[in-house]
Formats: structure tokens, sequence, C-alpha cells
């Protein structure tokens, strides 16, 4: 049995980095950037201002002081004459700042005396309510860096800068088996002594999150040579095929027969890990592939701490791993002899702000009913347990599209 970090190891070790493709910035949320994206020019552009008001010079911006208006400037339209002393621009929010001009005056600050005049109400100091060209970014600087996640708000900053397509890495294409003779389509009513298939649903809604491309899913009985034919067909087509179920000692434990007949190179087959301990990891052709524990909570865990991080690796995401956290447990937990405990929690702060764990109550690894309202798991190590009000680490469940 390996420890979860050599098993992290190996699966980054074999995770191999795919290659770019270009795509619109409107489908790349949540993809990993294949280039750097530099700014093509200073932000804003031009001295911008940032109230309706009037721009006067510095000098000027003095309560009860008369200023006289001579012309207007709005955005994408600018008034190209220099300000001179005790001359005021009308001037709307977002407009380049006229040559000369110091202060943005906001009209509530103003009254108008007649149609040429205003007074000003305030004193106001140089530089007020103007954004100063390059304030935001200057042209040349990298903004985003080859490996950061694509998130909805670096869309505008991409857009602003010309890109409105990227480079990003290609999306693994993972195929899913799920396993078992008791297994009915989620669509069926299971008969006596079968059971609905909800691993393949709930795999393939962790892969999406991860942003690998599900290609194909099926569903196949304790029957070794249509076990043996899929995998054979999909290793050759897909980058990562994920199993559910067949890995444990039972007889009708098919997974690791069928990969080993089919010459796979099987790196680990157990894992000191509760739950996960019968997880497989192994290469077949040009496929990584993955026994995961039939057990529904084992399948989840273990599709998030290991199978993602195979598909952001491929994906080179900068940290492919599960985002850590320290919380303060709410209860007591007790871990497990020899192997690493990763129990469900939900999370919440307290009045100080601090990160509280509460761990869940459920029935193990079968439980996911329970584990529906899990939002992270706090890592117990091997034969410890771990008192209420102390500190843990936590694993962050990644549980929306995409993080
Ligand atoms: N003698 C031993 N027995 C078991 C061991 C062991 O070390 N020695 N390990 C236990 C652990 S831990 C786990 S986890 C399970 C893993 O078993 P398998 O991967 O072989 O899974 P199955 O036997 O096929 O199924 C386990 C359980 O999960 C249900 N299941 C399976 N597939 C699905 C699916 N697609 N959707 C919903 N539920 C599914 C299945 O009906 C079983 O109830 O082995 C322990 N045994
Ligand atoms: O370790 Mo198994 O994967 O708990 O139920």
């Amino acid at each position: 049995m390996i420890s979860i970090d050599e098993a992290l190891q190996t699966i980054l070790r074999e995770a191999r980095p795919l290659t770019p493709e270009r795509v619109p910035i409107e489908e790349a949320v949540g993809r990993t950037l294949a280039e750097d994206i530099i700014a093509d020019m200073d932000l804003p552009p031009f001295d911008r201002a940032q109230m309706d008001g009037y721009a006067v010079r510095a000098e000027d911006a003095v309560p009860s002081a008369r200023l006289r208006v001579v012309g207007e400037a709005a955005a994408g339209r600018s008034w190209p004459h220099s300000l001179g002393n005790g001359q005021a621009v009308r001037i709307m929010t977002g407009a380049p700042v006229p040559a000369g001009a110091e202060v943005v005056v906001p009209i509530e600050q103003t009254r108008e005396v007649d149609e040429e005049t205003i007074e000003l109400l305030t004193a106001l100091q140089s530089g007020s309510n103007i954004v100063p060209r390059g304030s935001e970014t200057r042209e040349g600087v990298r903004l985003f860096e080859a490996g950061e996640t694509i998130n909805a708000n670096m869309i505008a900053t991409l857009a602003a800068f010309g890109y409105t397509s990227v480079d990003v890495i290609l999306r693994p294409r993972l195929t899913i088996i799920a396993t078992g003779d008791e297994l009915v389509p989620a669509d069926r009513k299971p008969a006596r002594d079968q059971i609905r298939d909800s691993n393949s649903h709930a795999i393939a809604a962790c892969a999406r999150i991860a942003r690998a491309r599900i290609e194909r899913t099926f569903l196949v009985g304790d029957e070794m040579e249509t076990l043996e034919r899929r995998l054979s067909e999909e290793s050759e087509q897909v980058e990562i095929i994920v199993l559910s179920g067949g890995v444990s000692v039972g007889r009708y434990d098919l997974t690791k027969a069928a990969l080993r007949s089919l010459g796979a190179q099987i790196f680990f087959e157990r894992v000191r890990l509760r739950p996960g301990k019968p997880t497989v990891f192994a290469k077949l052709n040009r496929a990584l592939v993955f026994g995961l524990p039939g057990n529904p909570v084992s399948a989840i865990v273990t599709f998030n701490l290991f199978v993602r991080a195979c598909a952001r690796a491929m994906q080179r995401a900068k940290d492919p791993l599960l985002r850590e956290e320290r919380a303060v447990l709410a209860a007591k937990v007790r871990g497990t002899r020899g192997r690493v405990s990763l129990l469900p929690a939900r999370l919440a702060t307290n009045e100080d702000g601090r990160l509280i764990a509460h761990p869940l109550q459920w029935g193990g690894s079968s439980d996911f009913v329970s584990f529906a309202r899990a939002e992270a798991l706090i890592f117990v190590p091997e034969d410890a347990e771990l008192e209420g009000g102390t500190c843990a680490r936590v694993l962050l469940l990644p549980t929306a599209l995409p993080c």
C-alpha cells in the first residue's frame, strides 16, 4: 500500500500535458491558458474622467470660483484644445480629460450661474476624479500567465486587450465504465437485487467540473470479455479511462484481472486511504486508467483526489491538486488504523471569521445521500484522533462548474 502523496506523485509523473487549441474567450472559462497575455496598450489609454462634471485647472478648483464653460468632452469625443485659467470644460464619465485640466469637479459640487458660467462650491485637490493614463495597466505588462485557469472575471481584461480568442490546453478525453451485474441504468426501476447506476453520473459531473471531455459511458456487467473489449477499444481513443467497481478482492471483482490480461502497466492498486483503499492506477496503450472503488462515496472522493489531478495536470494547470485550507473542527473526529481518513464536512465561518469544519453524520463509503451535503474533506492522519476545537487540514471539494 502506498501513501496518498506517493499516489499523486505517480499520477502527476504519468499525466502528460496535452497540446494547445485556440478557443473564443466566451468558451474559455475553466480552461488553462497556454500563452501569456500581454497588455498591448496603457489602460486607461488617456487621462480619464471618473465623474460627470467640469474639467478645470488645479488653481481654479477653489470654492466660489466662477469659471467660463468653453466646451464639452464626452466619452469617445474629446475636447481638442488646451484649457486656460478661469475656464471649464463640461465633461462626462469616461471622457478624455483635456490638456491643461488637472481636476474634474463633480456636477453636484457646482452651480450654474448662467448658460456660460458655473460656480464651484468646494475645493478639490489636483488629480481629483481623474484616472491617469496607464495607472491601471502599462503597455507590455504580463497580465496573465500560461498555466492560469481562466475565470469569468478575467474575460473583460482579455477582451479589452484585443484577445477575442486565446490558446488554451486541450481537454483530456475521458471514458467512464461502470461495472457490476447489479446495476441498471438510472432511468430504469431496479428489479430485486438490483440498484441504479449512480456512479457513472457522479463521475461524469466531477469530470466536467475538472474540464475533462466525456467521450463515452458504458455499463458493463461482471463479464470479463466485454470489459476487456471496452478497455482495449477505449484505450486507443481517449486519454483517461475511469472504471467504477470491481477493484476489491471479491470473486467478481474483475478490473485488475482485465487490466493484467491486456498487458496494462499497473502503477498502484492500494492506497493508505479511507475511503478509497482499493484504487487502481494503470496505463493501457495510450490511456491512463483509474479503477475506482464501487462504493459511491469512495468513487467520488477518489475521483476528486486522483482523477481530477490527472485531468488538471494534462491541462497543464499550475496547481492540479484540490485546494487545501485549514479549519477548526466543530467536533471530534476519529481516523483509521494505517490509513489516512478523508471525512466529509460542511464549512462555515464563525463570528471571528474563522473557518469551521462540521463533520457530517454519515454511514460510511456507501452513504452517498449524506455525502450530498459535503463541501470539504477533513484530513485525518493515520491512527489519529482530532479533538473538537483543534485545527485540521481540509480539502475543498469542487462542487460547481468550473473551479
Ligand atoms: N474482503 C474485502 N472486502 C472488501 C474490501 C477489502 O479490502 N476486503 N474493501 C472494501 C472497500 S474499502 C471497498 S470501497 C469496496 C470496493 O469494492 P469494489 O470496487 O470491488 O466495488 P463493488 O464491489 O463493485 O461495489 C461496492 C459497492 O458499491 C456499489 N456500486 C458499485 N458500482 C456502483 C454504481 N455504478 N452505482 C452505484 N453503486 C455502485 C455496489 O453495489 C456495492 O454496494 O470493497 C469492500 N470490500
Ligand atoms: O475504502 Mo472503501 O473505498 O472505504 O469504502
